[in-house]
This record gives C-alpha cells, structure tokens and sequence, in this order.
C-alpha cells in the first residue's frame, strides 16, 4: 500500500507522523510533495519520506492520494493530476468546505472519492476526523481508509451535510483549546506560577477533563456540578465565566466557523 500526499504543510505532516507512529505504512512507501523546495527538505529530514515537486509523479506512485493542500488550490491541484488518477485509485480530501459533488465535478469522472475532516492532534495519536464517501468508494475501499485514518486517532463516519459543523467541532477546535489553555497559564502566572509549570498543569487539566468525558460517559454538566463545591472557589470561577459570555462565545465562535466552511 502506498500513499500519497499533494501538499505537506501541517495537516499532512501531523497525518503522516501518525500513520509512521502506529507503523501502518513504512515511510518509504509515504511520497509527498510540496511548492517550495525548503518544505520538502524539511520534510526529508523531519519525517524520512520520499518528496517531489512533482503532483504528477505523487499521483502516480500512489493507491491512495490525499489532497493536503488549501482549498483555494484545490482546483488548480485537481486539474493538473485529473487524467492520471486510475480508477482504483482512492482520492481523500481533507478540506473543509469542498464537497463530494464538487470534487467529482473537478475530476470530471468516476473517481474514488472519500471526504475527510482531520485535525492536527494525529501528530500524538489522538485526531479526531470525521469521514464520507462516494458511491465508487466500494466497502473494501472505505475499510482501508477507515484502518488509515484511525491509526492517527478517533475516525468516524457521518453523514455528508455534518462535514462543515466537524470543521468547527474537531477540525478547528485545537485552536480554541489552545487559546483556553495559553489563557489558564497567563491566569496561574498572573498569581506567581512559573510559565512551564503552568502550560503543563493547564494542558494536564484539559487532558484529564476529555478523558472523564469520554470514559465516565456522564453528562459534562454532572462531571461541572462535582467540581463545584457549594459556596467554594470553583463556582466563583464559573459564575464570572457566565457572565463574561463564555458558553456563548464558544458557541458563537463555532457558528462562525461554519458558516465560512460553507462559504469555502
Ligand atoms: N491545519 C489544520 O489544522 C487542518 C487543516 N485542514 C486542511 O488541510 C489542508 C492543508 O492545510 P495545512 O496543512 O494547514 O496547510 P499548510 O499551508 O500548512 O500546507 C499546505 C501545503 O501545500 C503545499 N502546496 C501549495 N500549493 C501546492 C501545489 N500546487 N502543489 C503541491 N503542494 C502545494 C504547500 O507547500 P509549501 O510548504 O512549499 O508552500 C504546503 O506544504 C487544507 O485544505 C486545510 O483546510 C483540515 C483539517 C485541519
Ligand atoms: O482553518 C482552516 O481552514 C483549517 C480547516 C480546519 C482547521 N484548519
């Protein structure tokens, strides 16, 4: 199995030190191409793949092609690689916004399409991506990519108009955890804690809070409330965030991700 990546920003490098992490695909069977040489070079030494300026010669030396590039390069990246994607070759877009009808319409052909919204925790082994697929993804097809996309993290199937609100749940979110943790630690060194112990009992404490949510299985209101002893600290610390509109900015912050996805 090969796999090839049109673009190795971010993204495709956290995706591909997680498939190399869980040893799903040796990184000599992994070919990456990027715009500058100064990527590729760094990509070389950083993750021990092969690289190319070349889409054309990604394309070809791949079964499965992600297409790790913006959006806005989408149509120019699909235009020059249309004529030499085979047709049991398996296409994964990792953009938000790009639909599969979108897609196919770009290919101008029955291609193997499977749509994806990754996001960059793959780099540790704890993405979360949401996926889809188009009717010429057969059930073989779509398993491997499922083994691919869970070797780096969380992967799970949902319908296609759920794409864009996976953009601003999984796909962008890191962003605002590492805004909320960078703002615990600027609040613990406010009141004299050292930076690096404060990023990591900050980091820590976001850790341990996912983790009660996804094995406790119970309600995050219920796991708050045993936070919060009556008339103690934690409630002082909940009420201003109440009233400084932290719920609703969080929620509000996501709907505006939303709708820039679907304006993508
Ligand atoms: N970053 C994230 O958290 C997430 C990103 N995504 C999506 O992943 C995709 C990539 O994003 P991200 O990795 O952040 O972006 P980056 O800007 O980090 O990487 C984009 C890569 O594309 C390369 N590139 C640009 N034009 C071409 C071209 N014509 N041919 C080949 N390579 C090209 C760039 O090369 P060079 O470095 O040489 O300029 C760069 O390596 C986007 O569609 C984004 O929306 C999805 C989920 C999460
Ligand atoms: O900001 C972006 O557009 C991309 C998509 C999800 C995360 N990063």
């Amino acid at each position: 199995m090969k796999i090839g990546f049109i673009g190795c920003g971010n993204m495709a490098t956290s995706i591909i030190k997680g498939i190399i992490r869980k040893q799903i695909i040796d990184a000599e069977n992994i070919i990456a191409s990027a715009k500058t040489k100064a990527t590729l070079d760094r990509v070389q030494k950083e993750l021990g793949v092969k690289v190319s300026t070349d889409n054309l010669e990604v394309t070809e030396n791949s079964d499965i092609l992600v297409l790790a590039v913006k959006p806005q390069y989408y149509p120019e990246v699909i235009a020059q690689i249309k004529d030499v994607v085979r047709k049991e070759q398996i296409v994964i877009s990792i953009a938000p916004g790009k639909t599969l009808d979108w897609l196919q319409e770009q290919f101008g052909g029955a291609v193997r399409l499977v749509r994806t919204m990754p996001n960059t925790p793959a780099l540790v082994g704890e993405g979360m991506t949401g996926a889809c697929r188009n009717e010429y993804v057969t059930d073989e097809d779509y398993a491997t990519v499922l083994q691919i996309l869970g070797s780096f993290g969380e992967v799970e199937t949902i319908p296609e108009n759920l794409m864009d609100v996976c953009v601003s749940v999984s796909g962008s979110s890191p962003a605002y955890i590492y805004i909320l943790i960078e703002a615990m630690a600027d609040g613990a060194v406010a009141d004299g804690m050292p930076r690096a112990q404060a990023y990591k009992f900050a980091a820590q404490s976001v850790l341990g809070s996912a983790k009660m949510v996804l094995e406790t299985g119970k309600h995050p209101g219920e796991l708050k409330d045993q936070v919060c002893s009556p008339g103690g600290t934690t409630i002082e610390a909940v009420r201003v965030l109440e009233e400084k509109g932290f719920r609703s900015s969080v929620i509000e912050a996501m709907k505006a991700c939303v709708r820039k996805a679907r304006g993508i």
